[in-house]
């Protein structure tokens, strides 16, 4: 279990009024004096290369000690949106997801702001206006964090920040951050913090303009001149340099894994166990799913990214037919794209599957919505892993908690796809039916007569190959079965073809 996960339920409503406030109120310019004031504190760079919380990318407030700005950080948030296309619902959607996020990250959510504009705007991305009234909502609310539902430039975010004198973080950060607090595995880890780090790179300018000042102002208190910026440039150099040298690390360490994963995946393919990847949406009931099908004990929770490890389980068809399923890490609309480098070795899993299963949750107010979002994200993969897609299967889940009328919706809008409960276990039966004959099955059809002394090549039968007839006589086994080429080759000595 992990103790700062709980998830609530939201705390904040989008009425229509509300939109249609958020979409108003262009006001005057608006400027907070004194924009030069937050400094970034004393943290350590070891601790933020550590990066456990990516929310402490930049400013805190100037006023806290460490130990105050750690309980308050990412603790009560204010989330804001830019509606630049689609509809009011989906922009509403897009903001409840970003509350989910917020709270799978440990925050309580106090509320949530949209604009209607064409583009966000290139400075502070919420107009001008716009930021003024989210600092009126900051003050007033006591929030100590806004969260933006994009991802921000690094100039974006210094300019918000300024002016509204608590952190900001975008949603880029937020989703990492939540992955850093799930990672278990020590690939899992080291993905993660390698996708941070390169979040942080292009971000360093403004953080090292903070660390410069700061060794400047402390330099100056020492009788240094004003002005001499050498500590800080010297800093931020040395920064740079550490944070490079740990990414090459990491990427070195995470391809040494990757290998360790791929001897697995070559042994699994050298004996032509079709393997079948099983993707979606975040929270769908990915590995609900596996653990229905195959008796798994894989953690389920309700919290969005509880899946950050690949695992892989073996299962059977009816016909006896092993293949593997495979678990893997949820997606979500605009899944950061450090995050698809970093977990590359993983997403392959995905990619050189046999058969995708594509897990969507039926009782989500938009499931096609997060079909869209899932192929999106897979096709980002294909293009970064130069491979096509597998074959997919769509699994509608949670159908106990699907109404009537969506469920008749969906059947309409995804006509080939299985209906399940991971749940109650409906449909689990045909669906591992539909998986058997959606795996490449074994085609050599051979007739053998197998000595008993040679019982592996039995086993082998049954467990890579579908058994038509088996009779046991004097002189061995005798096999009809169907089976992939290799073995085919290998039994061909034993071949009965002709004798009877
Ligand atoms: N009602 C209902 N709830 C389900 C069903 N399947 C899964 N759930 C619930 O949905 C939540 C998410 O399930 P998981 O299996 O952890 O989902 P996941 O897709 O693996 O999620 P991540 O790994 O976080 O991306 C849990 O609270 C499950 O109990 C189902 O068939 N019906
Ligand atoms: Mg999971």
């Amino acid at each position: 279990m992990r103790g700062r996960v709980e998830t609530r339920s939201l705390t904040t409503d989008f009425s229509k009024d509300d939109l249609l406030a958020a979409a108003t109120g262009e006001t005057d310019e608006f400027d907070v004096e004194d924009a030069t004031a937050p400094s970034t504190g004393d943290m350590e760079l070891a601790e933020r290369a550590a990066l456990r919380r990516v929310a402490g990318l930049s400013t805190e407030l100037a006023d806290v000690t460490e130990v105050e700005y750690r309980q308050l950080r990412l603790e009560r948030v204010v989330l804001v949106g830019v509606w630049t296309e689609g509809s009011a619902q989906e922009s509403e959607a897009s903001l409840a997801e970003l509350a989910r996020l917020a709270e799978t990250a440990g925050s309580e959510v106090l509320e949530g702001l949209v604009q209607r504009r064409d583009r966000p705007d290139p400075a502070t991305y919420i107009g001008s206006g716009k930021v003024r009234e989210l600092f009126d909502v900051v003050l007033s609310t006591g929030a100590d964090t806004v969260i933006c539902d994009g991802e921000l430039s690094p100039g974006q975010l210094r300019q918000l920040e300024d002016k509204l004198k608590v952190k900001v973080i975008d949603r880029t950060a937020l989703i990492l951050d939540i992955f850093a607090q799930h990672a278990r595995s020590r690939e899992g880890k080291a993905q993660v913090e390698l996708a941070q780090l390169q979040y942080l790179m292009p971000r360093l300018r403004g953080w090292g303009e903070a660390l410069s000042r700061q060794a400047g102002g402390r330099a100056g208190g020492a009788g240094g001149g004003v002005g001499t910026r050498g500590p800080g440039e010297t800093k931020l150099e040395t920064d740079r340099r550490r944070i490079r040298a740990r990414v090459s690390k990491l990427r070195k360490e995470i391809q040494a894994m990757g290998k360790v994963r791929e001897t697995k995946r070559g042994r699994r393919v050298a004996n032509e166990v079709p393997s079948v990847a099983i993707a979606g949406y975040t929270n769908a009931g990915k590995s609900s799913l596996l653990n229905a099908i195959t008796g798994a004990g894989v953690l389920v929770e309700d919290a969005l990214f509880a899946t950050l490890d690949a695992t892989t389980r073996r299962a059977t068809t009816s016909d006896g037919l092993d293949y593997t399923l495979t678990d893997t890490v949820g997606f979500v609309r605009h899944l950061p794209h450090q995050l698809v480098e970093a977990f590359r070795s993983t997403l392959e899993e995905v990619a050189e599957a046999d058969l995708l299963v594509h897990v969507v949750d039926g009782s989500d107010p938009m499931p096609e919505w997060q079909v869209k979002a899932v192929r999106e994200v897979l096709v980002e993969i294909g293009e970064r892993i130069g491979t096509t897609m597998p074959k997919e299967l769509v699994v509608v889940n949670k159908i106990d908690a699907t109404g009537e009328l969506a469920m008749a919706r969906l059947r309409h809008l995804l006509p080939n796809a299985e209906f399940v409960s991971a749940k109650t276990g409906a449909g689990i039966d045909e669906l591992r039916e539909r998986i058997a004959k959606e795996i490449p099955g074994p085609d050599h059809e051979i007739d053998v007569l197998l000595p008993f002394a040679r019982g592996e090549l039995i086993a082998k039968v049954h467990s890579q190959g579908v058994v038509l007839d088996e009779e046991h006589t004097d002189e061995g086994t005798r096999m009809r079965a169907r089976v992939h080429a290799d073995l085919a080759g290998a039994l061909a000595g034993f071949s009965t073809n002709g004798s009877h």
